[in-house]
């Protein structure tokens, strides 16, 4: 892989990237607190059909931007260039702060590939933006066992100009996981970032990216959404059985699993729930609903998950908590 050339004058774009659930949002959430780093555009794009990280960053309306949900690297793609375009013509009309940089967050399931391709074959986004710095997230809990069966993880990190190791706080990086790295990515500097803990200077850097990427993504077969959404409060109790029974049920077919939640005891503060396949995340309990809409509202990515088995078991576990 050879350098780009950066010419001066252009917007930097960072993308951010890595698996489902490896911790890009806690990352940002993180480094974008920092006062260095406040005049960034960021972009953010799901997999599932219900946008959630939007809410879970919690930037100001300007900045933020919820591309789409879908995958960026196929359906979305032409998205991106546009929003990146849109963003531009109101940065200049002054619509918008006059941001530095723009940051894109991939969605877990995206393949960075065509993405980076559009962002750098795409004239009219290319005549004002160089893309800066590709970094991949690696989940030191499942990363080994991730990049070993999803094809899109693996290019994540081939692509990648910097990797960051997460949730090492959970468990070390097993030596596995460090010669998959070395396999695929042997170039790309690592470094260790628990809870997105980072150094923004450098995370934001610019890299030494491929000159030349291919604009087909490859992507793991037979990977679905599921959104489930409820009016009525959740009692804990049975949102603690449910997801206990999903992820036993389901085991590594449950892929990622995100949601934001009115819990019956308590609803007028949301819950994030998040599971990354076996490993459940405690609840965390944030300051207060994002806007009016205070709906229970959850997001599972899976292979082969039946469509309707989260709500039947919920609903089921739910009639079983009301009558016991
Ligand atoms: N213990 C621990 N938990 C982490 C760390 N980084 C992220 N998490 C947790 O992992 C879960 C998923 O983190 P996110 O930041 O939402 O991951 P993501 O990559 O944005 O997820 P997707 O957008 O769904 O792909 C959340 O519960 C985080 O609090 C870490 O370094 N250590």
């Amino acid at each position: 892989m050879s350098p780009i050339a950066a010419p001066e004058g252009r917007l930097p774009v960072c993308v951010v990237t890595g698996f489902l659930g490896a911790g890009k949002t806690t990352l940002l959430k993180r480094v974008l607190r920092d006062p260095r780093f406040a005049d960034s555009a960021v972009i953010v794009n799901e997999f599932g059909e219900v946008p959630l990280d939007h809410d879970l960053i919690a930037a100001s309306e300007d900045m933020l931007i919820s591309v789409s949900t879908g995958c960026l690297c196929c359906v979305v793609r032409s998205d991106l260039t546009e929003t990146l375009l849109d963003l531009a013509r109101r940065r200049a009309a002054a619509e918008v702060p006059a941001y530095a940089r723009v940051v894109i967050e991939t969605s877990g399931l995206a393949d960075p590939a065509p993405i980076l391709h559009a962002l750098m074959a795409d004239e009219r986004v290319a005549a004002g933006h160089r893309l800066q710095s590709v970094a991949t997230l690696v989940d030191a809990a499942t990363g080994a066992a991730v990049l070993e069966r999803h094809p899109e993880a693996q290019r994540q990190v081939m692509l990648a100009d910097r990797l960051l190791l997460t949730k090492t706080d959970l468990a070390p990086v097993p030596a596995t996981l460090e010669t998959a790295l070395a396999a695929l990515n042997p170039a790309a500097p690592r470094r260790v970032a628990a809870h997105g803990e980072v150094d923004p200077e450098w995370l934001f850097a610019p890299g030494s990216l491929p000159a030349f990427l291919e604009a087909n993504a490859r992507h793991t077969e037979g990977v679905a959404s599921i959104v489930l959404e409820r009016e009525a409060p959740i009692p804990a109790l049975a949102l603690t059985l449910w997801l206990q029974g999903l992820v036993e049920h389901c085991g590594p077919r449950l892929l990622r699993l995100k949601g934001l939640v009115a819990l019956a005891e308590a609803p007028e503060k949301p819950v994030a729930l998040h599971a990354v396949q076996h490993l459940l995340h405690p609840l965390e309990w944030l300051d207060a609903w994002p806007g009016t809409d205070r709906h229970s509202r959850i997001v599972l990515i899976g292979e082969g998950i039946p469509r309707h088995l989260p709500a039947r078991l919920l609903a089921a576990i739910e009639a079983e908590v009301r009558d016991s």
